[in-house]
């Protein structure tokens, strides 16, 4: 059964600069996908043509089995997005603004809106423009959230928060996807609410995908080994990513596919005398290096 809830097909958007895509993405009902890569890797555009508020050059955007360029307004109020949408309305106190928005959505919850003012610590006599940026993520997280969306959009949405609010975020995050129902896109460097809130990976470099996985998946498969020795023939196996010749008698070796590394190794004999897990934050790292060494 076919339970994505977003698919893109070949999206591209060009820049004088910078070129997105092609792009191809799913994201499947009850799942959460951190959407990794470097300052200016496309992460923002990509949110933007999503929300088709950067009109794209090719490609298809298909949301809950419906184009969204043909039924734009219905599908955004199934659809809650951060990433600066509010920066027109700087003279807007909030609780102006929250007038505005509330009355584009049918199932808009009040009573959701002042628990989450009053959880964020969120003074509605403030004007956005005058607000700290933390305070802005805040808001614009609450308002994205109040209508009750089967899908978020989330655009870096812990920068600049401060640490109390961060763990909120978090929190009211894993709540969301609690009832099996919602779907989120989030776009962060925060590595901690990737290991807590999301189930894929997708990596996002120069405005191509390079690498979508299942985050648990490749938490099992990438290891650290030491070993005795390694001969001429398994240096250059496919799944050993880097050698570091510790002293004569100890070889670290990092493999991106541990059982099959493994099952080689006892085949020539060599025992690994002690093995680690890599934390995500090396893996990201390793992978984003790997395509810079198959570029030189
Ligand atoms: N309106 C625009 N006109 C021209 N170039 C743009 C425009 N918007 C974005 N870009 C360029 O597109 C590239 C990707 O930018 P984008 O904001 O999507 O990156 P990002 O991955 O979100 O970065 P960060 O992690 O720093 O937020 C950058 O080189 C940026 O300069």
């Amino acid at each position: 059964m076919n339970t994505s809830v977003l698919e893109v097909e070949g999206l591209e958007k060009k820049f004088k600069h910078f070129k997105l895509g092609p792009l191809n993405f799913t994201l499947e009902k009850g799942t959460a996908v951190a959407l990794l890569g470097g300052n200016g890797s496309g992460k923002s555009t990509f949110f933007r043509l999503l929300m088709n508020i950067l009109q794209k050059e090719a490609g298809t955007i298909t949301v809950f089995g419906e184009k969204m360029i043909e039924n734009e307004a219905e599908l955004k109020r199934r659809i809650g997005y951060t990433g600066d949408l509010f920066d027109p309305f700087s003279s807007h106190k909030v609780k102006e603004l929250v007038k505005l928005v509330s009355r584009w959505y049918p199932n808009w919850d009040h009573d959701r809106y002042s628990h989450f003012i009053n959880r964020y610590n969120i003074n509605e006599n403030e004007k956005y423009g005058k607000c700290s940026k933390g305070t802005k993520k805040k808001i614009e997280f609450v308002f994205s959230i109040c209508h009750n969306p089967d899908i978020l959009l989330l655009d870096e949405p812990s920068a600049n928060l401060d640490i109390v609010s961060q763990r909120k975020l978090k929190d009211d995050l894993i709540h969301y996807m609690e009832d099996g129902e919602k779907s989120i896109i989030l776009a962060t460097h925060n590595m901690d609410d990737v290991r807590q809130i999301c189930d894929y990976i997708t990596i996002l470099e120069k405005g191509k995908i390079l690498h979508s996985f299942e985050k648990d998946e490749i938490h099992d498969k990438w290891a650290r080994l030491w070993v005795t020795e390694l001969p001429n023939e398994l240096k250059n196996h496919p799944h050993i990513v880097s050698v570091n010749t510790i002293n004569s008698t100890s070889i670290e070796v990092v493999t991106n596919h541990f059982l099959s590394l493994e099952s080689d190794l006892t085949r020539n004999e060599i025992s690994v005398h002690h093995m680690d897990r890599l934390t995500l934050e090396e893996i990201v790292e390793y992978i984003l290096e790997k395509e810079q060494w198959s570029k030189e």
